[in-house]
């Protein structure tokens, strides 16, 4: 068994769309990036690989190549999947919490369950996400960005 965490930062920008959890939020501001900063997604590619061994996301994508400009963050949380994959892990779980003062994650929620869970070929009982305001305080709460934290468990195949 790999235990693993991750935790990741996006401050909110104006003309960049909202992506968290693989999907298309209407919102009036995104995240900015150099990815398309799913900060959600990037939480738990950081847990993974972390639980592997393998340093950060930023080793493995850094945000000084081209390569990866706007890239789709569930193309590098299958990537980093593989890597775990190729190492002999499957998913045990994987827990997660998004921290947005806004907008309201409660109706997206599953959706991303049902995304994440197919990136890591998985049941939907082994993913969980959710979300909280962090009560008007620090930068979440004065509306500046959305932070993520995930915590994941591997076991050999
Ligand atoms: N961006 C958010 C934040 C929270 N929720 C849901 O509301 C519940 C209460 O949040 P508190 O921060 O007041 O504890 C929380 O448990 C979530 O279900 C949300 O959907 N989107
Ligand atoms: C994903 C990468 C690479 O495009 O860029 P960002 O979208 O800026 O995301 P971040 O969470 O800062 O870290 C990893 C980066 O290397």
């Amino acid at each position: 068994m790999r235990i693993g965490q991750g935790f990741d930062v996006h401050a909110f920008a104006k003309d960049r769309p909202l992506i968290i959890g693989g999907l298309s939020i209407p919102y009036e501001y995104g995240l900015k990036g150099h990815s398309d900063a799913d900060v959600l997604l990037h939480a738990i590619a950081d847990a993974c690989l972390g639980a592997i061994g393998e340093g950060d996301i930023g080793r493995h994508f850094p945000d000084t190549d081209p390569v990866h400009a706007g890239a789709d963050s569930a193309n590098i949380l299958e990537e980093v999947f593989v890597l775990a994959e190729n190492k002999g892990y499957t998913l045990v779980n994987l827990d997660a919490t998004i921290i947005a003062q806004k907008p309201k994650m409660v109706s997206y929620i599953l959706p991303m369950r049902e995304r994440i869970a197919k990136l890591f070929r998985a049941d939907l009982s082994q993913v969980n996400v959710k979300a909280t305001t962090s009560e008007r305080l620090g930068f979440a709460g004065r509306e500046e960005g959305i932070a993520a934290m995930a915590v994941i468990l591997l076991e050999s195949k």
